[in-house]
């Protein structure tokens, strides 16, 4: 560095006197050459510092311009920030070359740093205390070459080290949030993309292949972009609110404030939001905002996170509770299930046994004759008590020997055989005994039929009927069937629907009467002989 070039500035010039001992180029030159060494490659030492005639103002002017514009071109290719030489005059724009040494300070201390990463310049980066435990003059005194600096040129010296570090530090910041942010938009890409697969229709019917997937990230993107362009928009007009002017200036530090004021606004509208949220229950609210209001909020916001918490502790308390008493139900239950599968096993076997009893029994009902045939003794009348019986003897065994007194010898007696003979002094219920397991089989799906033949006055009517019907003791076969048919299949209501018909005929001199018909016509069916006929004409 040039001391002769610093040494013409004052300790702390003006924004004028600073651009005059820059309008030589040598300071800048030489600065330039520090931070990158052979930047520029000509220099001119000694510019004439003051105009003393017409021909050596001419030749200051020629020196200033060379250096001049070998540092501009130098600052040019190094792709940092420049200016024009016309910036250094007077009415020129000083900041753009205020911007132009920044930037080629925050390059040296990169530079210094290691030069880790992509160098930036965001031009907004600016000095606000020395760190801890060290000061501009520990700095300075570190540094051999300062030596021979005095003291106005230490401190800028100082200064600019200081901003140069700083200013490394921050483009170093700079690379690892670049870093992250480009990781972060890796993440936010790929899950978008994930995103687009799983919901988007269609997509799966999508080969994906390099082509494919570019296309997805180029929509992706496109989309992204577009959206990030509108937010910007969005953003734009904010800031321009918050500015409260489209047109004008405003200082970087007003900026900032204006912006933080409306961070904090808009923090605390949020709050009040939620609050309103919270105690409204998302309805809206048309109440007027003021303090009180919002601390009653903040107030009500806290009873109700209690209020909260106390819930949360019951709901946990309950579902502990309705977990146990689930997983007693799911006891009880499976308990019911091994119960009604133990059921379902015995009345399977159950009806196995019932089954194999109705073989059994029909076997048994068969065995005993599929034609059985009775007789019964019909007592004498009241008048006839004097008159000798025909009945000789009766067995055990079902024989009759019956005695004709008109005849003599070996033909007076005869033995008949029957399944049963029935003595004069049965009752009704004795006669059915023998009848009722027919009932039973009948409603097994057999088929049965019971009748009673004899001459006229035998007593047929008598047993099948019964001779008093009031009185249950005396009723005939026909009615204790029926009312145990009944009894039966209700019994059995619970597995079997029976359905019942009753048809009652009279054959009398080969004609068959329906005695049920009601409109008194007495139908009459087709003879014995024409229902012969029909049976031999179908089954011939
Ligand atoms: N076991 C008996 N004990 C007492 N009385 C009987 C007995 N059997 C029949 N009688 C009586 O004998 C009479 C004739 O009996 P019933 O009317 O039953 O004969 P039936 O065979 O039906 O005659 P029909 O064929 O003419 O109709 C009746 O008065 C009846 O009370």
């Amino acid at each position: 560095m040039d001391g002769g070039a610093w040494a013409s500035l004052s300790k702390e010039p003006s924004e004028e006197e600073f651009c005059l001992s820059l309008r030589n180029g040598l300071i800048l030159c030489n600065v330039l050459n520090k931070v990158n060494p052979g930047a520029v490659l000509k220099v001119v030492e000694n510019p004439t510092p003051a105009v003393q005639s017409a021909e050596g103002a001419a030749q200051s002017a020629i020196q200033y311009f060379e250096n001049m514009r070998n540092f501009l071109e130098a600052v040019k290719d190094m792709q940092l920030l420049t200016f024009e030489a016309s910036d250094l005059e007077k009415g020129g724009s000083s900041s753009k070359v205020v911007d132009c040494i920044l930037c080629l300070k925050g390059y040296y201390e990169w530079k210094l740093s290691g030069g880790v990463g992509v160098w930036r310049y965001g031009g907004t980066v600016r000095i606000t205390s020395f760190p801890k435990g060290s000061s501009p003059s520990d700095v300075a005194s570190s540094e051999s070459s300062y030596e021979s600096l005095d003291e106005s040129e230490l401190s800028q010296y100082e200064q600019m080290l200081e901003f140069l570090r700083l200013s490394g530090e921050v483009a170093v910041e700079e690379t690892k949030t670049a870093d992250a942010l480009a990781f972060m938009f890796d993440q936010f890409g790929l899950k978008l993309l994930l995103a687009y697969l799983r919901e988007t229709d269609g997509v799966e019917d999508l080969p994906l292949n390099a082509m494919v997937i570019d296309t997805l990230l180029r929509k992706l993107a496109k989309d992204f972009s577009a959206m990030l362009v509108s937010q910007g928009k969005q953003l734009g007009l904010l800031l321009k609110r918050i500015l409260k002017s489209d047109v004008g200036c405003i200082s970087k530090r007003d900026f900032v404030e204006a912006i933080t004021l409306y961070l904090n606004q808009r923090s605390s509208l949020a709050s009040d939001d939620l609050s309103k949220f919270c105690i409204f229950g998302g309805k809206p609210d048309n109440t007027t905002h003021n303090n009180s209001h919002c601390s009653k909020h903040v107030e009500i916001i806290d009873v109700q996170q209690k209020e909260l918490e106390r819930m949360k502790c019951f709901l946990d308390e309950l579902k502990m509770e309705v977990k146990q008493i689930q997983s007693e139900w799911e006891k009880e239950l499976s308990r019911l299930e091994n119960h009604i599968k133990s059921l379902e096993v015995t009345s399977t076997s159950y009806h196995k046994v019932l089954e194999e009893n109705r073989i059994l029994y029909n076997q048994v009902q068969d065995l005993k004759g599929a034609i059985r045939v009775y007789c019964r003794v019909k007592p004498f009348s009241p008048g006839q008590s004097n008159v000798q019986s025909t009945v000789d003897y009766i067995g055990e065994d079902g024989n009759i020997m019956i005695v004709n007194p008109q005849k003599q010898g070996k033909d007076a007696r005869k033995v008949f055989s029957f399944n049963k003979v029935f003595p004069t002094n049965v009752t009704q219920e004795q006669i059915y005994a023998d009848t009722l397991p027919l009932v039973r089989s009948v409603l097994d799906g057999y088929n049965v039929c019971i009748f009673a033949y004899g001459q006229t006055g035998s007593g047929k009517t008598y047993t099948m009927s019964g001779p008093d019907l009031m009185s249950e003791e005396t009723w005939g076969v026909n009615y204790r069937a029926l009312r145990d048919l009944f009894h039966i299949s209700k019994e059995r209501a619970d597995a079997i629907k029976y359905e019942v018909g009753v048809q009652m005929i009279e054959i009398y001199n080969e004609q068959v009467r329906d005695l049920l018909v009601s409109d008194g016509s007495n139908r009459r069916y087709p003879s014995f002989k024409h229902i012969f006929s029909l049976f031999r004409y179908l089954h011939p």
